[in-house]
């Protein structure tokens, strides 16, 4: 980690001359091999910085450098080649009648040959465990197992970097956590640099760090800990601090001495384990 794979330069841009910008002047850079989480309100630009990102649209002014690669026009579809993206509606990402199909699209548009075809669906369906699902139809699956098919068409493709938009919010909780759990472990095996795009703080608290945006502009940027820090200053950005962290400052308004306020629930139960072994 600590070379960057993505660097962004000061970039605006708008949808329509007039309007307010989408984003205006964004700096950050995303360093190879980590989870990046960037937060922020509806309509705080969030979509539009991970379709830049994408190449889907090209700033008004500013750079944007993937993988070595300056982003123009020119450079869209190579640009394309190192970036995924897995979008929030499972339903609108297929094109396959099967699952072997779905995945084996992305690849016949790089125009791998037969035989490696074979070897990366092989290879990408195992890694989301869906190797025994080649033959079902994707509208016969679960939220959850429809975005781990998405996940597998990106990474046979070889990408270095995968941005998730929302990918989790139209899910139930098991099909969250199958999902966060399938990025984590190609994340943990250097495989993947992760860009998740949530309104999920509690998602974003699991990341290497997070950017927060507000009206098209970066708000703050940091590690998961210092972030939450800003504590009320997220509330007034329109963010939902994570139920274990509100839960904590209520305990601790109600006269349970908690230290911290937890980001996991996990810790909030240890720490009041450890109050009541004490009393
Ligand atoms: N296709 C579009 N045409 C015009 N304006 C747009 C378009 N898409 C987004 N915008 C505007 O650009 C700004 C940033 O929107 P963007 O979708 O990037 O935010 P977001 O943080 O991803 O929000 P959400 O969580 O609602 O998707 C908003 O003011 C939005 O209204």
């Amino acid at each position: 980690m600590g070379q960057p794979i993505i660097e962004v330069e000061n970039i605006t841009f708008h949808y329509h001359q007039e309007s307010t910008p989408a984003l205006n002047d964004v700096s950050l850079h995303v360093n190879k091999g980590e989870w990046l989480a960037i937060v922020g309100h509806n309509g705080s630009g969030k979509s539009t910085l991970a379709r830049i990102l994408n190449g889907l649209f090209i700033p008004d002014s500013g750079k944007v450098r993937v993988s070595g690669i300056e982003l123009s026009e020119k450079t869209i579809w190579e640009i394309r080649k190192h970036v995924g993206m897995v979008f929030q509606n499972p339903d609108n990402q297929f094109v396959g009648t099967t699952v072997k199909d779905d995945v084996a699209f992305g690849l016949e548009n790089i125009g791998i040959s037969r035989d490696e075809m074979v070897r990366r669906i092989d290879w990408s369906t195992k890694q989301v465990k869906m190797d025994s699902f080649l033959d079902h139809e994707p509208h016969h699956l679960s939220g959850g197992q429809k975005q781990r098919v998405a996940i597998a068409g990106v990474i046979a493709v070889q990408p270095d970097i995968i941005i998730l938009d929302e990918a989790t919010s139209m899910l139930d909780p098991i099909g969250r956590s199958e999902v966060i759990h399938t990025i984590r472990e190609l994340n943990n095996q250097g495989l993947l640099t992760v860009i998740s795009i949530t309104h999920d703080l509690e998602e974003a608290s699991k990341a290497d760090r997070i950017i927060v945006m507000n009206g098209g502009e970066k708000f703050a940027e940091g590690i998961p800990e210092d972030i939450f820090m800003l504590d009320e200053k997220l509330v007034e950005i329109g963010l939902d601090l994570p139920f274990p962290f509100q839960l904590s400052k209520k305990l601790r308004e109600a006269g349970v001495p908690i230290r911290h306020n937890h980001l996991t629930e996990e810790g909030l139960v240890n720490e009041l384990w450890t109050l009541k072994s004490k009393a």
